[in-house]
């Protein structure tokens, strides 16, 4: 781990492995974030942990490292719900990057207007309660159905344990929604664990949940090489190819005691996607539908 001397924590690895898997071109890592740089887009005061800056170029720079062409930016919750560091990387990644956002939900339509214009597609309701003061449902359940016009998404994080009670919630969604790290499921439990059994019914109940099997490092008590996450999440990405999405999860927030080196993420890919045809769903053509649907014809 690693904090400097004004207490700022730094969750990535400086110099990441060059993973071995080659990812097919065009391969879009579609879950990361950047923090700051601070000067520049301070941080939240409600912000629950304070990192190092991690701006656009690191990002980049990292994407090219491990082969990716583009990236989804993510709001983190350190940033609340002012995206103005989130919309910066968008703009310095000359159209190779689009973005999730955090809102008040009673933003204005001008304002959402905006945010599609800065290259975001799509809004995060965070439910972690490490993270987040609190999870309107009523609150994000309006601000869903003025979204449609837009053709965005919602994305939504929480944990396995609140599966059941966000069901009806889920099930109202007036948009496709987006599950980041597969509602975090108790990997070691198995393919068909009970964990990963609720999350297939959710799946089934509704054709338009997609989700992102992202975050072997979050998710695998045994840790590398990430045996536990590979045989819970093959059959995942098996069974549902043409919905599931991967991403770096870079600069990994609050993962400072546990810094994951991010080539051995990229060289779990090929593990769960075992194919070319599962690599090129999971890596562009999943992402491409949700994030640049004007490029798929
Ligand atoms: O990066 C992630 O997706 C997961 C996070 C951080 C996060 O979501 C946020 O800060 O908004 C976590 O579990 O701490």
């Amino acid at each position: 781990m690693s904090t400097d001397e004004k207490g700022r924590i730094r969750s990535w690895m400086l110099t990441p492995s060059k993973p071995a898997f080659v990812p097919p071109r065009g391969a879009i890592d579609a879950h990361c974030h950047v923090f700051g740089p601070m000067a520049e887009f301070p941080f939240s005061p409600k912000a629950k942990y304070l990192p190092q800056d991690a701006g656009p170029e690191m990002l980049f720079a990292l994407r090219d490292q491990l082969g990716f062409s583009r990236n989804i930016i993510v709001q983190a919750s350190c940033h609340g719900t002012d995206n103005a560091a989130t919309l910066n990387g968008i703009a310095k990644s000359n159209g190779k990057a689009r973005g999730v956002a955090v809102v008040d939900p009673d933003i204005a339509d001008v304002d959402l207007d905006a945010l599609h214009e800065g290259g975001i597609r799509g809004i995060r309701f965070n439910f972690l309660k490490r993270l987040v003061d609190n999870a309107p449902k009523d609150k994000f359940l309006e601000v869903s159905h003025r979204i449609g016009r837009l053709g965005w998404h919602v994305v939504v994080y929480f944990e396995a344990d609140i599966l059941e009670e966000m069901r009806p919630f889920l099930a109202a969604l007036p948009v496709p929604v987006v599950i980041d790290h597969m509602g975090r499921p108790d990997v070691a439990q198995g393919p068909v664990g009970a964990d990963m059994t609720a999350f297939r019914a959710l799946l089934d109940s509704r054709p338009d949940i997609w989700v992102k099997t992202t975050c072997p490092d979050r998710l695998s008590p045994q840790g590398e090489p990430y045996d536990d996450f590979v045989a819970a999440v093959r059959p995942l990405v098996e069974d549902y190819q043409d919905r599931v999405l991967w991403g770096t999860d870079w600069p990994h927030p609050n993962m400072e005691q546990r810094i994951p080196d991010d080539g051995g993420l990229v060289d779990v890919i090929p593990r769960i996607a075992p194919t070319p045809d599962l690599q090129c769903k999971l890596l562009i053509d999943n992402p491409m539908r949700l994030y640049w649907p004007e490029e798929v014809l």
